[in-house]
């Protein structure tokens, strides 16, 4: 079958503070910007072309992508419609969307908030939880977060690992800093908590609770962030049903980082929370919501986590750049024979 040319449209933010563009991969915190990047890889390693929108200055230089200049949402609609492109693959949560775009353009949108998506025709979703929650139908498509391992450190990096746990994630009460921290001091370790803290009393009061446990190092990025996630002991993933940043009680939608950390080697400890009932088992155990962590449990959860390369396997096997890549193309190409689906 003849390769496809696919725009891809991040979701076109600016880095706090400045009027440069994030990009792809984005500097320092940003999910869905690791989600494209990702899946741009495969796409590029199957051999599509891939034209990518919303994020200027991204890196380019690579055999078959092209960095569009186009941040602003006009911009990327007005490239959009007299692009020579087969699909439009949108991750912007309905900054663009279908009705700015020439009739009958293949347009299908990953779904990343908890929210109902704006275009909910043609949208797939990172989890059955999140399709649930955001009122996706039965026969949208599932498919899970993308993880490239050419992107992060593998076995033959040799990275040591350390007793540290490591929580990587915006400082929020949804995704479960708090929780992280009284999960790491009952089990007597360091907790690295590294992101974004916006919320000043929450991280007050995870300083004045578990104050000899956490040792936040804000926001990383870069080899660092590489090493973190190779060498923690374990990477926490604690969100809660709590009201989230869309409002609406949280359900995780796909969560980035646990394949980020299975694909570097490290287990995940993770609450139930919407999609990481789904994915959290295969690379490490579920445990309870809230504080109220029993120190014997919590030592024996991480005494028994997956090892090393159990993990990276089976982030391989069900989130590989290729894997996911090659489950997006089939269907572009059910959309371009005419499927159709909310
Ligand atoms: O200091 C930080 C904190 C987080 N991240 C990245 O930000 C993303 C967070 O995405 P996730 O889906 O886990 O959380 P959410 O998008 O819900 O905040 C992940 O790729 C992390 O690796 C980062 O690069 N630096």
């Amino acid at each position: 079958m003849r390769p496809l040319k696919v725009a891809l449209v991040n979701i076109p933010l600016r880095v706090p503070g400045s009027d440069a563009w994030i990009s792809v991969p984005p500097q320092g915190y940003g999910g869905i910007q690791w989600v494209v990047a990702n899946l741009m890889d495969g796409l590029l390693e199957l051999g599509h072309e891939v034209f990518l929108l919303g994020a200027p200055g991204s890196p380019a230089g690579r055999p078959g992508l092209t960095v569009v200049p186009a941040g602003e949402p006009e911009e990327i609609e007005r490239w959009l419609r007299t692009a020579d492109v087969d699909v439009v693959h949108d991750h912007s949560g309905g900054v663009i969307g279908p009705a700015g775009l020439p009739p009958g353009t293949a347009f299908i949108s990953s779904h990343h908030f908890t929210t109902r998506p704006v275009n909910p025709v043609g949208c797939t979703y990172s989890s059955r939880a999140q399709r649930a929650h955001c009122g996706g139908g039965d026969d949208a498509p599932v498919i899970p977060i993308p993880v490239d391992p050419a992107r992060y450190r593998s076995a033959a990096d040799q990275v040591a690992k350390e007793d540290f746990l490591l929580f990587m994630g915006r400082v929020s009460p949804h995704k479960g800093a708090l929780e992280a921290a009284a999960f790491a001091h009952a089990c007597g370790r360091r907790l690295v908590l590294a992101g974004p803290a916006w919320e000043p009393e929450y991280f007050d009061e995870i300083t004045r609770r578990y104050g000899s446990t956490v040792e936040p190092i804000g926001e990383v990025g870069g080899e660092r962030r590489l090493d973190l996630l190779a060498s923690a002991h374990a990477v926490l993933a604690m969100s809660q049903a709590v009201t989230g940043p869309w409002g609406g009680i949280w359900c995780e939608p796909g969560a980035t980082v646990v394949s980020e950390a299975a694909v570097s080697g490290t287990p995940v400890v993770g609450t139930g929370n919407g999609c990481l009932a789904e994915i959290v088992p295969s690379v490490g155990e579920v445990v309870g919501y809230g504080t109220d962590f029993a120190p014997d449990e919590a030592r024996r959860t991480l005494a028994g986590l997956p090892a090393s390369d159990e993990v990276r396997r089976a982030a391989v096997r069900l989130w590989g750049h290729v894997t996911i890549a090659e489950r997006y193309v089939e269907q572009y190409r059910r959309l371009l024979a005419g499927a159709t689906w909310k």
